[in-house]
Protein backbone atom coordinates (compact mmCIF):
# COMPACT_ATOMS: atom_id res chain seq x y z
CA UNK A 1 0.00 0.00 0.00
CA UNK A 2 2.99 2.27 0.01
CA UNK A 3 1.48 3.94 -3.33
CA UNK A 4 -1.17 5.88 -1.87
CA UNK A 5 -0.89 8.68 1.32
CA UNK A 6 -1.15 6.99 4.51
CA UNK A 7 -3.26 8.43 7.32
CA UNK A 8 -1.16 9.61 9.86
CA UNK A 9 -2.27 7.66 13.20
CA UNK A 10 -1.31 3.69 13.90
CA UNK A 11 -4.52 3.41 14.18
CA UNK A 12 -7.57 5.29 13.33
CA UNK A 13 -10.88 3.35 14.73
CA UNK A 14 -11.04 6.63 17.62
CA UNK A 15 -10.92 9.08 14.91
CA UNK A 16 -13.53 7.21 12.88
CA UNK A 17 -15.98 7.19 15.95
CA UNK A 18 -15.05 10.92 16.95
CA UNK A 19 -15.36 11.96 13.42
CA UNK A 20 -18.16 9.77 11.74
CA UNK A 21 -19.80 11.02 8.80
CA UNK A 22 -16.52 13.55 8.13
CA UNK A 23 -13.66 10.96 8.59
CA UNK A 24 -12.82 10.27 5.41
CA UNK A 25 -13.62 13.24 3.42
CA UNK A 26 -11.42 15.23 6.11
CA UNK A 27 -8.54 12.95 5.27
CA UNK A 28 -8.64 12.65 1.15
CA UNK A 29 -9.03 16.96 1.57
CA UNK A 30 -5.84 16.83 3.50
CA UNK A 31 -4.11 14.18 1.71
CA UNK A 32 -5.09 15.77 -1.68
CA UNK A 33 -6.24 12.11 -3.15
CA UNK A 34 -9.45 10.31 -2.93
CA UNK A 35 -8.04 7.36 -1.25
CA UNK A 36 -5.71 6.49 1.47
CA UNK A 37 -4.46 3.84 3.27
CA UNK A 38 -5.29 3.47 7.23
CA UNK A 39 -5.71 0.87 10.13
CA UNK A 40 -9.39 0.39 11.87
CA UNK A 41 -9.71 -2.24 14.32
CA UNK A 42 -5.65 -2.77 14.06
CA UNK A 43 -6.19 -4.11 10.26
CA UNK A 44 -5.41 -2.30 6.95
CA UNK A 45 -7.91 -0.32 4.97
CA UNK A 46 -8.50 1.64 2.28
CA UNK A 47 -10.60 4.29 2.19
CA UNK A 48 -11.71 6.20 -0.80
CA UNK A 49 -14.24 8.80 -1.84
CA UNK A 50 -15.90 10.15 -5.25
CA UNK A 51 -17.65 9.33 -8.21
CA UNK A 52 -15.03 7.12 -10.15
CA UNK A 53 -14.59 5.53 -6.54
CA UNK A 54 -17.96 4.62 -6.41
CA UNK A 55 -17.87 3.49 -10.01
CA UNK A 56 -14.53 0.72 -9.37
CA UNK A 57 -16.37 -0.19 -6.59
CA UNK A 58 -19.73 -0.97 -7.39
CA UNK A 59 -19.17 -2.22 -11.24
CA UNK A 60 -18.24 -5.30 -12.21
CA UNK A 61 -17.67 -7.90 -9.39
CA UNK A 62 -14.40 -6.44 -8.48
CA UNK A 63 -15.60 -6.43 -4.20
CA UNK A 64 -17.63 -8.88 -2.23
CA UNK A 65 -19.40 -7.65 1.16
CA UNK A 66 -18.15 -11.10 2.89
CA UNK A 67 -16.02 -10.09 5.70
CA UNK A 68 -16.26 -6.51 5.12
CA UNK A 69 -18.25 -5.13 8.23
CA UNK A 70 -17.83 -6.12 12.10
CA UNK A 71 -19.68 -8.75 12.68
CA UNK A 72 -22.46 -7.24 14.41
CA UNK A 73 -23.42 -5.09 12.09
CA UNK A 74 -23.73 -7.60 9.47
CA UNK A 75 -25.57 -9.11 12.12
CA UNK A 76 -28.15 -6.37 13.21
CA UNK A 77 -28.56 -4.97 9.41
CA UNK A 78 -28.42 -7.79 6.49
CA UNK A 79 -27.47 -10.76 8.09
CA UNK A 80 -25.74 -14.15 6.99
CA UNK A 81 -27.04 -15.82 3.77
CA UNK A 82 -28.83 -12.68 3.08
CA UNK A 83 -28.45 -11.17 -0.95
CA UNK A 84 -25.92 -8.61 0.11
CA UNK A 85 -23.79 -11.57 1.34
CA UNK A 86 -23.94 -13.37 -2.51
CA UNK A 87 -21.74 -12.42 -5.39
CA UNK A 88 -22.02 -13.42 -8.92
CA UNK A 89 -24.96 -15.39 -10.40
CA UNK A 90 -26.26 -16.70 -7.01
CA UNK A 91 -26.30 -12.74 -5.75
CA UNK A 92 -28.47 -11.86 -9.70
CA UNK A 93 -30.89 -14.46 -8.86
CA UNK A 94 -31.65 -13.42 -5.18
CA UNK A 95 -31.51 -10.11 -6.31
CA UNK A 96 -34.07 -10.30 -9.22
CA UNK A 97 -36.38 -11.23 -6.34
CA UNK A 98 -36.19 -8.39 -4.71
CA UNK A 99 -36.14 -5.68 -8.11
CA UNK A 100 -39.42 -8.02 -8.85
CA UNK A 101 -41.25 -6.57 -5.58
CA UNK A 102 -40.72 -2.70 -6.45
CA UNK A 103 -43.35 -2.68 -10.26
CA UNK A 104 -44.68 0.81 -10.31
CA UNK A 105 -48.15 -1.20 -9.37
CA UNK A 106 -46.40 -1.71 -5.60
CA UNK A 107 -44.34 1.43 -5.44
CA UNK A 108 -48.02 3.10 -5.68
CA UNK A 109 -49.64 0.70 -2.97
CA UNK A 110 -47.37 1.36 -0.76
CA UNK A 111 -48.00 5.14 -0.80
CA UNK A 112 -51.86 4.35 -0.03
CA UNK A 113 -51.05 2.42 2.58
CA UNK A 114 -48.77 4.53 3.86
CA UNK A 115 -51.31 7.52 3.62
CA UNK A 116 -53.70 5.31 5.62
CA UNK A 117 -51.40 4.43 8.05
CA UNK A 118 -50.15 8.07 8.73
CA UNK A 119 -54.31 8.97 9.17
CA UNK A 120 -54.62 6.69 11.59
CA UNK A 121 -52.02 7.70 13.51
CA UNK A 122 -52.87 11.60 13.12
CA UNK A 123 -56.23 10.67 15.04
CA UNK A 124 -54.48 9.26 17.87
CA UNK A 125 -51.35 12.15 17.96
CA UNK A 126 -54.11 14.58 17.96
CA UNK A 127 -54.89 13.39 21.73
CA UNK A 128 -51.18 13.62 22.62
CA UNK A 129 -48.94 17.21 24.06
CA UNK A 130 -46.20 16.17 21.96
CA UNK A 131 -45.37 14.27 18.98
CA UNK A 132 -41.78 12.47 18.50
CA UNK A 133 -41.66 12.34 14.82
CA UNK A 134 -38.57 9.54 14.25
CA UNK A 135 -40.46 7.25 16.83
CA UNK A 136 -43.85 7.94 15.51
CA UNK A 137 -43.18 7.75 12.10
CA UNK A 138 -41.08 4.01 12.92
CA UNK A 139 -44.42 2.95 14.39
CA UNK A 140 -46.46 3.99 11.28
CA UNK A 141 -44.13 2.62 8.32
CA UNK A 142 -43.49 -0.79 10.56
CA UNK A 143 -47.47 -1.21 9.96
CA UNK A 144 -47.18 -0.09 6.12
CA UNK A 145 -44.47 -2.27 5.67
CA UNK A 146 -46.13 -5.41 7.15
CA UNK A 147 -49.04 -4.45 5.26
CA UNK A 148 -47.18 -4.49 1.78
CA UNK A 149 -45.14 -7.47 2.43
CA UNK A 150 -48.42 -9.48 3.46
CA UNK A 151 -46.97 -9.82 7.07
CA UNK A 152 -50.04 -10.41 9.50
CA UNK A 153 -49.15 -7.62 12.53
CA UNK A 154 -51.83 -7.64 15.28
CA UNK A 155 -52.64 -3.99 16.04
CA UNK A 156 -51.37 -3.88 19.38
CA UNK A 157 -47.95 -5.54 18.60
CA UNK A 158 -46.72 -3.06 16.24
CA UNK A 159 -45.36 -0.57 18.98
CA UNK A 160 -43.48 -3.67 19.93
CA UNK A 161 -41.97 -4.73 15.93
CA UNK A 162 -41.29 -1.24 15.56
CA UNK A 163 -38.58 -0.96 18.39
CA UNK A 164 -37.59 -4.23 17.40
CA UNK A 165 -36.76 -3.44 13.73
CA UNK A 166 -35.23 0.37 14.89
CA UNK A 167 -33.02 -1.36 17.47
CA UNK A 168 -31.72 -3.38 15.11
CA UNK A 169 -30.91 0.52 12.95
CA UNK A 170 -30.11 2.43 15.97
CA UNK A 171 -27.26 -0.24 16.97
CA UNK A 172 -25.92 -1.06 13.54
CA UNK A 173 -22.81 1.54 14.01
CA UNK A 174 -21.77 -1.63 16.27
CA UNK A 175 -20.71 -0.04 19.41
CA UNK A 176 -22.17 0.18 23.17
CA UNK A 177 -24.57 -1.07 25.18
CA UNK A 178 -27.35 -1.51 22.87
CA UNK A 179 -26.24 -3.59 20.79
CA UNK A 180 -26.13 -6.90 22.63
CA UNK A 181 -30.18 -6.39 23.41
CA UNK A 182 -30.85 -5.43 19.47
CA UNK A 183 -29.21 -8.61 18.71
CA UNK A 184 -31.67 -10.43 21.21
CA UNK A 185 -34.57 -8.24 19.69
CA UNK A 186 -33.81 -9.39 16.37
CA UNK A 187 -33.46 -13.20 17.47
CA UNK A 188 -37.28 -12.57 18.85
CA UNK A 189 -38.01 -10.82 15.39
CA UNK A 190 -36.20 -13.70 13.42
CA UNK A 191 -38.14 -17.12 15.28
CA UNK A 192 -41.64 -14.95 14.49
CA UNK A 193 -40.86 -14.68 10.86
CA UNK A 194 -39.09 -18.12 10.48
CA UNK A 195 -42.30 -19.49 11.80
CA UNK A 196 -44.58 -17.50 9.34
CA UNK A 197 -42.45 -18.88 6.93
CA UNK A 198 -43.25 -22.43 7.65
CA UNK A 199 -47.23 -22.03 8.81
CA UNK A 200 -47.45 -20.42 4.63
CA UNK A 201 -45.41 -23.44 3.17
CA UNK A 202 -47.27 -25.81 6.00
CA UNK A 203 -50.62 -24.09 4.34
CA UNK A 204 -51.52 -22.96 8.31
CA UNK A 205 -51.37 -19.71 6.88
CA UNK A 206 -52.11 -17.58 3.91
CA UNK A 207 -49.52 -15.28 2.07
CA UNK A 208 -51.71 -12.37 -0.44
CA UNK A 209 -51.51 -13.34 -3.85
CA UNK A 210 -48.19 -11.65 -5.11
CA UNK A 211 -47.00 -10.21 -2.21
CA UNK A 212 -43.27 -9.83 -1.28
CA UNK A 213 -43.99 -12.59 1.54
CA UNK A 214 -45.51 -14.69 -1.35
CA UNK A 215 -42.48 -14.54 -3.26
CA UNK A 216 -40.60 -15.14 -0.72
CA UNK A 217 -42.01 -18.18 0.38
CA UNK A 218 -41.88 -19.24 -3.41
CA UNK A 219 -38.42 -18.14 -4.50
CA UNK A 220 -35.89 -21.02 -5.76
CA UNK A 221 -32.42 -21.07 -5.51
CA UNK A 222 -30.05 -21.40 -8.49
CA UNK A 223 -30.32 -25.04 -7.37
CA UNK A 224 -34.24 -25.66 -7.73
CA UNK A 225 -34.41 -25.47 -4.25
CA UNK A 226 -36.90 -23.06 -1.58
CA UNK A 227 -35.16 -20.70 0.87
CA UNK A 228 -34.49 -22.06 3.96
CA UNK A 229 -36.45 -20.75 6.16
CA UNK A 230 -34.14 -18.80 8.62
CA UNK A 231 -32.62 -17.14 5.25
CA UNK A 232 -36.61 -16.48 4.20
CA UNK A 233 -37.00 -14.65 7.73
CA UNK A 234 -33.73 -13.03 7.20
CA UNK A 235 -34.74 -11.38 3.74
CA UNK A 236 -38.10 -10.22 4.79
CA UNK A 237 -36.63 -8.41 7.98
CA UNK A 238 -34.23 -6.83 4.72
CA UNK A 239 -37.84 -5.65 3.70
CA UNK A 240 -39.38 -4.47 7.15
CA UNK A 241 -36.47 -2.94 8.59
CA UNK A 242 -35.14 -0.80 6.13
CA UNK A 243 -38.93 0.29 4.86
CA UNK A 244 -38.83 1.24 8.79
CA UNK A 245 -35.55 2.97 8.69
CA UNK A 246 -36.71 5.53 5.92
CA UNK A 247 -38.03 7.29 9.63
CA UNK A 248 -34.99 9.03 9.44
CA UNK A 249 -35.38 10.30 6.28
CA UNK A 250 -38.86 11.29 7.30
CA UNK A 251 -37.57 13.07 10.32
CA UNK A 252 -34.90 15.10 8.29
CA UNK A 253 -37.99 15.77 5.55
CA UNK A 254 -39.92 17.90 8.52
CA UNK A 255 -36.41 18.96 9.15
CA UNK A 256 -35.63 20.38 6.12
CA UNK A 257 -39.48 22.18 5.70
CA UNK A 258 -39.03 23.09 8.91
CA UNK A 259 -35.72 24.99 7.85
CA UNK A 260 -36.66 26.17 4.48
CA UNK A 261 -40.74 27.10 4.75
CA UNK A 262 -40.59 28.59 1.55
CA UNK A 263 -40.26 24.60 0.40
CA UNK A 264 -43.42 23.89 2.72
CA UNK A 265 -45.52 26.62 1.69
CA UNK A 266 -45.19 25.12 -1.87
CA UNK A 267 -46.02 21.33 -1.56
CA UNK A 268 -48.89 22.90 0.86
CA UNK A 269 -50.80 24.32 -2.12
CA UNK A 270 -50.22 21.41 -4.34
CA UNK A 271 -47.05 22.17 -6.11
CA UNK A 272 -45.54 19.25 -6.97
CA UNK A 273 -43.29 20.46 -9.64
CA UNK A 274 -40.50 20.29 -7.31
CA UNK A 275 -41.38 17.65 -4.77
CA UNK A 276 -39.24 14.71 -6.92
CA UNK A 277 -35.63 17.26 -6.62
CA UNK A 278 -36.94 18.09 -2.46
CA UNK A 279 -36.49 14.14 -1.78
CA UNK A 280 -33.39 13.66 -3.95
CA UNK A 281 -31.40 16.65 -1.95
CA UNK A 282 -32.97 15.19 1.01
CA UNK A 283 -31.58 11.95 0.46
CA UNK A 284 -28.20 13.80 -0.79
CA UNK A 285 -27.69 16.07 1.98
CA UNK A 286 -28.93 14.28 5.14
CA UNK A 287 -26.77 11.78 6.91
CA UNK A 288 -27.83 8.17 6.65
CA UNK A 289 -25.29 5.14 5.83
CA UNK A 290 -21.97 6.81 6.07
CA UNK A 291 -19.98 4.14 4.19
CA UNK A 292 -20.01 0.61 2.76
CA UNK A 293 -17.48 -1.83 2.77
CA UNK A 294 -16.15 -4.79 0.90
CA UNK A 295 -13.73 -7.25 0.13
CA UNK A 296 -11.37 -7.40 -3.11
CA UNK A 297 -12.47 -10.29 -5.38
CA UNK A 298 -9.22 -9.80 -7.75
CA UNK A 299 -6.39 -8.09 -7.56
CA UNK A 300 -6.86 -4.89 -9.66
CA UNK A 301 -5.74 -1.54 -10.61
CA UNK A 302 -7.12 1.89 -9.99
CA UNK A 303 -5.81 5.64 -9.14
CA UNK A 304 -2.10 3.94 -9.44
CA UNK A 305 -2.62 1.89 -6.66
CA UNK A 306 -2.50 -2.06 -6.65
CA UNK A 307 -5.08 -3.16 -5.11
CA UNK A 308 -4.68 -7.54 -4.10
CA UNK A 309 -7.33 -10.08 -3.51
CA UNK A 310 -8.61 -9.57 -0.19
CA UNK A 311 -8.09 -6.03 0.62
CA UNK A 312 -10.54 -4.45 3.08
CA UNK A 313 -11.86 -1.26 0.94
CA UNK A 314 -14.31 1.38 2.48
CA UNK A 315 -16.15 3.78 0.26
CA UNK A 316 -17.63 7.11 1.42
CA UNK A 317 -21.00 7.37 0.37
CA UNK A 318 -21.62 10.43 2.71
CA UNK A 319 -18.63 12.41 1.63
CA UNK A 320 -19.15 11.78 -2.00
CA UNK A 321 -22.94 12.85 -1.79
CA UNK A 322 -21.02 15.76 -0.58
CA UNK A 323 -18.42 15.74 -3.09
CA UNK A 324 -18.01 19.53 -4.04
CA UNK A 325 -16.79 18.42 -7.48
CA UNK A 326 -20.17 16.84 -8.19
CA UNK A 327 -22.92 19.42 -5.58
CA UNK A 328 -21.55 22.67 -5.89
CA UNK A 329 -21.98 24.23 -2.69
CA UNK A 330 -22.57 20.58 -1.23
CA UNK A 331 -23.40 22.22 2.25
CA UNK A 332 -26.42 23.89 0.88
CA UNK A 333 -29.97 22.44 0.88
CA UNK A 334 -30.87 23.34 -2.78
CA UNK A 335 -33.54 20.78 -4.49
CA UNK A 336 -33.01 22.84 -7.33
CA UNK A 337 -29.82 21.20 -8.44
CA UNK A 338 -31.83 18.01 -8.94
CA UNK A 339 -34.13 20.08 -11.49
CA UNK A 340 -32.43 18.84 -14.87
CA UNK A 341 -30.27 15.92 -13.03
CA UNK A 342 -28.95 13.57 -15.82
CA UNK A 343 -29.66 10.36 -12.91
CA UNK A 344 -25.45 9.77 -13.15
CA UNK A 345 -25.87 6.20 -10.88
CA UNK A 346 -22.31 7.29 -9.26
CA UNK A 347 -22.63 11.01 -7.82
CA UNK A 348 -25.93 10.23 -5.32
CA UNK A 349 -25.44 7.55 -3.96
CA UNK A 350 -26.95 7.41 -0.35
CA UNK A 351 -28.06 3.97 -1.17
CA UNK A 352 -25.01 2.80 -3.30
CA UNK A 353 -24.15 3.18 -6.93
CA UNK A 354 -23.90 1.55 -10.26
CA UNK A 355 -26.51 -1.07 -11.27
CA UNK A 356 -29.38 -3.01 -9.53
CA UNK A 357 -28.67 -6.22 -10.68
CA UNK A 358 -25.20 -6.44 -11.47
CA UNK A 359 -24.40 -5.18 -7.74
CA UNK A 360 -25.16 -4.43 -4.45
CA UNK A 361 -26.82 -0.72 -5.06
CA UNK A 362 -30.17 -0.43 -3.14
CA UNK A 363 -33.21 -2.62 -4.37
CA UNK A 364 -35.10 -0.22 -1.77
CA UNK A 365 -34.29 3.01 -3.23
CA UNK A 366 -37.36 3.72 -5.65
CA UNK A 367 -39.65 2.49 -3.03
CA UNK A 368 -37.66 5.06 -0.79
CA UNK A 369 -38.49 7.70 -2.83
CA UNK A 370 -41.82 6.85 -3.13
CA UNK A 371 -42.60 6.73 0.48
CA UNK A 372 -40.53 10.35 0.63
CA UNK A 373 -42.82 11.87 -1.55
CA UNK A 374 -45.70 11.02 0.17
CA UNK A 375 -44.61 11.71 3.27
CA UNK A 376 -43.64 15.12 2.45
CA UNK A 377 -47.18 15.47 1.02
CA UNK A 378 -48.82 14.28 4.40
CA UNK A 379 -46.80 16.78 6.19
CA UNK A 380 -47.42 19.60 4.44
CA UNK A 381 -51.16 19.19 3.24
CA UNK A 382 -52.71 16.29 5.89
CA UNK A 383 -51.56 18.13 8.81
CA UNK A 384 -50.88 20.86 11.19
CA UNK A 385 -48.52 21.30 13.90
CA UNK A 386 -46.49 23.94 15.77
CA UNK A 387 -42.46 23.09 16.38
CA UNK A 388 -42.04 23.37 20.02
CA UNK A 389 -38.02 25.06 21.33
CA UNK A 390 -35.94 21.56 20.84
CA UNK A 391 -32.36 20.67 19.85
CA UNK A 392 -32.81 19.87 16.02
CA UNK A 393 -28.89 19.84 15.21
CA UNK A 394 -27.68 16.83 13.79
CA UNK A 395 -24.77 15.53 15.10
CA UNK A 396 -22.15 14.30 12.35
CA UNK A 397 -20.26 12.08 14.81
CA UNK A 398 -23.59 9.89 15.51
CA UNK A 399 -24.03 7.40 13.59
CA UNK A 400 -26.71 6.66 12.55
CA UNK A 401 -27.81 10.43 12.59
CA UNK A 402 -31.03 12.40 13.61
CA UNK A 403 -31.92 15.52 15.26
CA UNK A 404 -30.96 15.45 18.43
CA UNK A 405 -34.46 15.79 19.49
CA UNK A 406 -36.06 13.47 17.19
CA UNK A 407 -38.26 16.25 15.76
CA UNK A 408 -40.86 17.10 18.74
CA UNK A 409 -44.60 18.29 16.98
CA UNK A 410 -47.08 19.49 19.58
CA UNK A 411 -50.48 20.48 18.82
CA UNK A 412 -50.85 18.00 16.20
CA UNK A 413 -54.20 18.22 13.99
CA UNK A 414 -55.17 16.43 11.32
CA UNK A 415 -57.09 17.81 8.28
CA UNK A 416 -60.35 16.03 9.10
CA UNK A 417 -59.96 17.91 12.29
CA UNK A 418 -59.46 21.37 11.28
CA UNK A 419 -62.06 20.51 8.87
CA UNK A 420 -64.23 20.64 11.48
CA UNK A 421 -63.05 23.21 13.57
C1 LIG B 1 -33.94 3.97 4.41
C2 LIG B 1 -33.27 4.26 3.34
C3 LIG B 1 -32.26 3.29 2.83
C4 LIG B 1 -30.91 3.45 2.82
C5 LIG B 1 -30.13 4.68 3.27
C6 LIG B 1 -30.36 2.24 2.24
C7 LIG B 1 -29.02 2.03 2.00
C8 LIG B 1 -28.50 0.94 1.35
C9 LIG B 1 -27.14 0.82 0.89
C10 LIG B 1 -26.07 1.87 1.04
C11 LIG B 1 -27.03 -0.40 0.30
C12 LIG B 1 -25.82 -0.91 -0.45
C13 LIG B 1 -25.06 -1.90 0.36
C14 LIG B 1 -23.87 -2.46 -0.40
O1 LIG B 1 -23.32 -1.86 -1.32
O2 LIG B 1 -23.45 -3.54 -0.02
C15 LIG B 1 -28.28 -1.07 0.44
C16 LIG B 1 -28.53 -2.37 0.04
C17 LIG B 1 -29.72 -3.00 0.28
N1 LIG B 1 -30.89 -2.43 0.68
FE1 LIG B 1 -31.16 -0.51 1.21
N2 LIG B 1 -31.37 1.37 1.96
C18 LIG B 1 -32.55 1.97 2.29
C19 LIG B 1 -33.82 1.46 2.09
C20 LIG B 1 -34.07 0.18 1.71
C21 LIG B 1 -35.38 -0.37 1.54
C22 LIG B 1 -36.68 0.43 1.71
C23 LIG B 1 -35.22 -1.69 1.23
C24 LIG B 1 -36.25 -2.73 0.94
C25 LIG B 1 -37.50 -2.46 0.69
C26 LIG B 1 -33.78 -1.97 1.22
C27 LIG B 1 -33.20 -3.20 1.01
C28 LIG B 1 -31.86 -3.40 0.74
C29 LIG B 1 -31.26 -4.68 0.39
C30 LIG B 1 -31.98 -6.02 0.34
C31 LIG B 1 -29.91 -4.42 0.09
C32 LIG B 1 -28.85 -5.44 -0.36
C33 LIG B 1 -28.72 -5.36 -1.87
C34 LIG B 1 -27.60 -6.20 -2.45
O3 LIG B 1 -26.69 -6.60 -1.73
O4 LIG B 1 -27.63 -6.43 -3.66
N3 LIG B 1 -33.13 -0.81 1.50
N4 LIG B 1 -29.19 -0.22 1.05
Amino acid sequence: MSDIPHATTLDDSLALLREGYTYIARRCDRLGADLFATRLMLKPVICMRGAEAARIFYDGDRFTRQGAMPQTTLWLLQDAGSVQQLDGAAHRQRKQMFMGMMTPEALAAMEALLARRWREAVARWEAREEVVLLEASAEVLTRAACDWCGVPLPEDEAPELARELAAMVENAGGVGPGVLLALGLRQRTEARLRRLVERVRAGEAQAPAGSPLAVIVAHREPDGSLLDSTVAAVELINLLRPLLAVNRYITFAALALHEHPDWRDRFAAGDEADLEPFVQELRRFYPFFPLIGGRARENFEWSGHAFAEGDWVLLDLYGTNHDARLWPEPEQFRPERFRNWAGDPHTLIPQGAGDFLGGHRCPGEWITIAILKQAVRLLCREMRFEVPPQDLSVSLARMPAAPASGFVMSRVRGKAARAAA
